[in-house]
């Protein structure tokens, strides 16, 4: 039982890790601030897992992968809600798997036998924090509610809110946490101060990556692979219409990550330049960096001249009028556009995917400057082999310079 195992795990004895082995894992969960988009959520994946992988070293741990659903930007008209979206309809598992032990929320209720979870540590800054004074220390405690939590405890006692569109779901054990950390600063808490089976981080967000852009956070980012369907139909699309294979583009990639290493400069890419444009409400919170319709479109027609490609792909969030509006600015414009059916089958988050996916294989790619959904397609370009300067681009803003334009930063893969 866990009274023995606080013992046991007491952090620099050595020697006890085959009994911890032998002991059942232990489940952490995680939810982001509802708020957040896909692809900062995919980042904090990346965090999550890699605590897991400190975790590990001390004991056996697996983590609870967060169903998708409920996403402020997905909400194209569909018959079914979308909700309770397994990870599987958008990553390849079996590649997650080779970085840390994921499972399903789904697998978890099977496993554990219901949708309990003993604990849930809601995660929140210190009301005297590094916002307040300035000056940052790696620091976490249980502390107070800031705010009034959102979860509820009911007649029995169980706390009770969103569990991603699980109704049976709840949590035995509430708290606040406040955090000032990087992941990896949980490994303590998480191992010395609970015996819970299962914990619950919530607004996981607040804890940041242990060492960004190291090789940590490519292991798990490489891990991260889109679901082979998805892929297959961004290739399908690339073949058709973009006179683009991998064959061609030197974009061959093998299914386990942990032996692909191009080298910087192999891959070539597909005939054609490939364009993030964000648009919707990041126009509008970032007006000062995103470009009118008109800027786009010269910006667009510009680098087909210099880089002498025919064809562009647009990946955007844009309005079918606004498409119209550029596709008349800009001769040979193509974009992936769902059929009613392939909507329902692959979700917003697979078009959006479908979309990253094409981009990534492109000669040369400009994306939106500050846009989670470009930092994404800038690494999965820089993972494929892809030469920086094909890569780390953005369209500017009508009247900037090309000193405020300034370009995204450069993060090479590190193995
Ligand atoms: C203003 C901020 O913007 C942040 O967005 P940002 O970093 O671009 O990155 P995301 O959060 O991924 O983008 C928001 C969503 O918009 C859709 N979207 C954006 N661009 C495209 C595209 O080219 N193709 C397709 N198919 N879909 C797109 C997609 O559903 C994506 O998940 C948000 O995370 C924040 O919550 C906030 O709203």
């Amino acid at each position: 039982d866990y009274e023995v195992d606080q013992q046991i795990f007491q952090p620099g004895i050595q020697g006890t890790l085959k009994v911890a082995a032998a002991k059942p894992r232990r489940y952490l969960l995680y939810d982001v601030n509802p708020g957040e988009g896909f692809n900062l959520r995919r980042d904090v994946y990346m965090r999550m897992a890699n605590l897991v992988k400190k975790l590990q070293d001390q004991e056996s741990w697996v983590l609870v992968l967060p169903p998708w659903g409920r996403l402020y930007h997905w909400k194209s008209s569909m018959d079914k809600q979308q909700i309770k979206i397994p990870w599987s309809a958008f990553f390849d598992l079996e590649s997650l798997n080779r970085h840390i032990p994921v499972i399903e929320f789904e697998d978890y209720i099977k496993e554990t036998g219901s949708a309990e979870i003993d604990e849930m540590w809601y995660l929140q800054s210190y009301k005297d924090g590094f916002f307040k004074t300035g000056k940052w220390e790696e620091k976490v405690d249980e502390r107070d509610c800031n705010d009034p939590p959102v979860f509820r405890q009911d007649e029995s006692g169980h706390y009770r809110g969103w569990f991603w569109g699980y109704d049976e779901a709840y949590v035995l054990k509430f708290k606040c946490v406040s955090a000032q950390a990087n992941a990896g600063l949980m490994v303590k808490p998480l191992t010395t101060n609970t015996t819970a089976r299962s914990i619950m981080i919530n607004r996981a967000e607040v804890l940041l990556h242990d060492a960004y852009g190291q090789t940590g956070y490519w292991d798990a980012r490489r891990s991260m692979r889109f679901s082979k369907e998805l892929r297959l139909v961004g290739n399908e699309f690339r073949s058709k219409y973009l006179n683009s294979t991998d064959k061609d583009d030197k974009t061959i990639m093998w299914e386990d990550w942990r032996t692909f290493k191009p080298a910087v400069g192999t891959a070539k890419g597909g005939p054609y330049l490939a364009v993030h444009l964000r648009r919707g409400d990041f126009a509008r919170s970032h007006s000062k960096n995103v470009p009118s319709l008109q800027g786009a479109a010269k910006q667009i027609r510009e680098i087909m001249k210099e880089q002498k490609l025919k064809k562009v792909y647009l990946a955007t969030d844009a309005s079918d009028q606004e498409v119209k509006e550029i596709k008349k600015m800009v001769t040979g414009l193509v974009r992936y556009k769902p059929t009613k059916e392939e909507l329902i089958k692959y979700k917003d988050g697979g078009i959006a995917i479908i979309d990253q996916w094409i981009c990534a294989h492109a000669r040369y790619f400009i994306g939106t400057a500050l846009s989670t959904f470009s930092f994404r397609i800038h690494e999965e370009r820089s993972i494929l082999g892809f030469e920086p300067k094909t890569t780390y681009n953005r369209l500017c803003a009508d009247n900037q310079s090309v000193e405020e334009c300034e370009q995204p930063s450069q993060w090479p893969v590190v193995y």
